[in-house]
């Protein structure tokens, strides 16, 4: 609910709450979320968002690392895969075009992409968010900054060898479609061509935060901790 808490009223049936609250992917505790906003103990948080896009090649990463950081520093985790993969699994309008461009290895258009990030950011009651996996392209970069309207606080890169991206995705057993070696080459090509010229738009503009992403998931993550450890000292 980041835009929309303060609109809501403590007179909003329980059963409109459980269903926005059942889609709310943080970390925090939904029933405590629901009994306190209906009992008004939460004051409406109007709180400016802060934002950080993880990126980085197929497998470097992100999804292990961004774990840690919701369980670290209390983070709402928006994956743009883990969206898309459920516009598939519920069979929406869009469904089949997803599948096939992932399995593809190509990028969603912007337009889907973006359209299911907001709305996973209006139903949040977190004001700070780790959107994993976008922007993959300019476009989807673009298409952002103009839908959403604010720019990332920060960018974190995982950079990680090919070898070892390919060797972790055919490892990854989660049944994804695009878990195999003809996609996943197909993904790294796509990655150094569309993905690479948004990591250095980052860079240049001084927002960009580059992890090593070879060692143990521990290791990496005491690159990530102190990153997110300054911005809470700052406020
Ligand atoms: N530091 C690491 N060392 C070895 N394997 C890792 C490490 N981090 C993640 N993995 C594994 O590699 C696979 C890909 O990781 P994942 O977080 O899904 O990457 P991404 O989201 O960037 O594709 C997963 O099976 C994960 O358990
Ligand atoms: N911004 C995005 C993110 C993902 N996708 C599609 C295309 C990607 O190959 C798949 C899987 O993305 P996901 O982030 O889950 O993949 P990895 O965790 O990097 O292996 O989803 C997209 O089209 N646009
Ligand atoms: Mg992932």
């Amino acid at each position: 609910m980041w835009r929309r808490v303060a609109s809501l009223s403590s007179s909003v049936s329980s059963s409109f709450l459980a269903q926005t609250a059942s889609r709310l992917n943080t970390w925090e505790s939904l029933t405590t979320g629901i009994a306190q906003q209906a009992k008004g103990v939460i004051a409406p948080k109007e709180k400016t968002p802060f934002i950080t896009f993880v990126l980085g090649g197929p497998g470097s990463g992100k999804g292990t690392q961004c774990i840690k950081i919701v369980e670290t520093f209390g983070f709402a985790h928006l994956s743009a895969g883990d969206l898309l993969r459920r516009e598939i699994a519920s069979k929406s309008a869009d469904g089949a075009m997803i599948l096939n461009t992932i399995k593809e290895g190509k990028i969603v258009p912007s337009q889907v992409t973006v359209k299911l990030i907001q709305k996973e950011m209006e139903l949040s009651y977190n004001h700070k968010f780790l959107i994993d996996g976008f922007p993959r392209t300019e476009e989807n970069r673009v298409s952002f900054e103009r839908i959403i309207g604010v720019e990332p606080n920060v960018v974190l890169f995982f950079d990680c060898p090919e070898e070892e991206m390919v060797k972790r995705v055919l490892n990854r057993n989660e049944g994804r479609v695009d878990d195999n070696l003809e996609t996943i080459k197909k993904r790294l090509t796509v990655f150094q061509a569309l993905s690479l010229p948004v990591i250095n738009y980052y860079s240049e503009k001084g927002k960009l935060y580059t992890i090593k992403a070879i060692g143990t998931e521990d290791e990496i993550f005491e690159q990530v901790r102190p990153i997110f450890a300054a911005f809470e000292t700052v406020g």
